[in-house]
């Protein structure tokens, strides 16, 4: 057995030549991060600084506004603003110690107006009214980096895909057709000073989807579970590096060679914890099959994407 690691990987010699023998060794350290903990950190993506800096702001920028307002743009789980203890991600635990926001793709960019009746997690975005944030500090960069990282993620797509011997990439590619793909700004409050165990940021779970790359600010809290011995493992705040980890769709796709791994978050930074996660949940038709290696049908479980957001979202989030 591996040992447990959460490797920091370069993608750059792979963006720059993806024919190059660096780039094949990029791609091997990708495969063997995502076979082993399923998690690794994710530098030399090329993902301006600047445009992540933006995304910070904006979230700091919406969390600060008055309750009143945030709460107008409550009430779809999937878009806009949900409440601290919305969400609670670990049986037994309380309800988690977050705020967020969500925001999909922008369907009307392509040149299609959205009608009702819409589809569970392809709503339209919701935005701050421009009076309390201007479209230049929140829609604007956000919209830029949700486009920017669904096509990171769709390169480490490929990545994954080439890494499946005999694996019929085309169904990847339908999976990435018109996804759903959302960015979720993160606001942890401190960790109140208790030892009350049942306290958690986000408590233990495994990500929905294929796969999440996310940004965290400079405090930590991250923590990732090593199933061998039991242990969580703190995942070191880097500055501008995108965590990157396998999700349960993926892990089932390949009949559990890319492994969907247990993290859960504690805020005990004593400050304020912002972190944006990015989710690659794919097209909602796409049928999802557990694979065996030589890529042929396996045992197990079959379900489409839309069956299975609906699912883990109303295990989540219950009333
Ligand atoms: O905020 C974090 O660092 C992790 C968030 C997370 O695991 C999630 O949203 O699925
Ligand atoms: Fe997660």
């Amino acid at each position: 057995m591996a040992a447990f690691t959460i490797p920091t990987i370069d993608l750059s010699a792979y963006l720059q030549h993806p024919d190059s023998s660096d780039a094949d060794t990029v791609v091997e350290q990708i495969r063997t991060a995502c076979a082993t903990s399923g998690f690794f950190q994710l530098v030399g993506h090329g993902i301006p600084k600047q445009l992540q800096d933006q995304a910070f702001a904006a979230a700091r920028t919406f969390f600060d506004l008055p309750d009143e307002e945030k709460r107008k743009l409550s009430g779809n789980p999937s878009r806009g603003y949900e409440l601290i203890g919305t969400q609670s991600l670990e049986h037994g635990k309380k309800p988690d110690l977050k705020e967020g926001f969500f925001i999909g793709r922008e369907v009307s960019g392509s040149g299609l107006v959205p009608v009702p009746p819409f589809r569970p997690f392809q709503e339209p975005n919701v935005w701050p009214s421009t009076d309390l944030v201007p479209d230049s500090q929140f829609k604007t960069p956000l919209l830029e980096y949700h486009r920017a990282v669904l096509d990171l993620s769709f390169k480490l797509m490929r990545i994954l895909a080439s890494g499946m011997k005999n694996f019929d990439t085309s169904v990847f590619a339908e999976f990435c057709h018109e996804p759903i793909a959302s960015v979720r700004l993160l606001h942890y409050p401190p960790h109140p000073e208790t030892d009350d165990p049942s306290l958690v940021g986000a408590g233990a779970h495994t990500d929905f989807g294929a796969i999440t790359l996310l940004l965290q600010d400079g405090n930590s809290g991250l923590q990732v579970l090593n199933q061998e011995t039991n242990d969580w493992v703190d995942v070191a705040p880097r500055e501008d590096a995108y965590v990157v980890n396998i999700g349960d769709m993926l892990d089932v796709w390949t009949g559990g060679a890319y492994k969907s791994t247990v993290h859960r978050v504690i805020n005990t930074s004593g400050a304020e914890r912002y972190s944006i996660p990015f989710f690659l949940d794919g097209n909602p038709d796409c049928t999802i099959q557990s694979l065996d290696a030589s890529g042929s049908a396996g045992e197990g479980k079959t379900f489409t994407v839309e069956q299975h957001m609906l699912s883990r979202y109303a295990a989540s989030y219950k009333t």
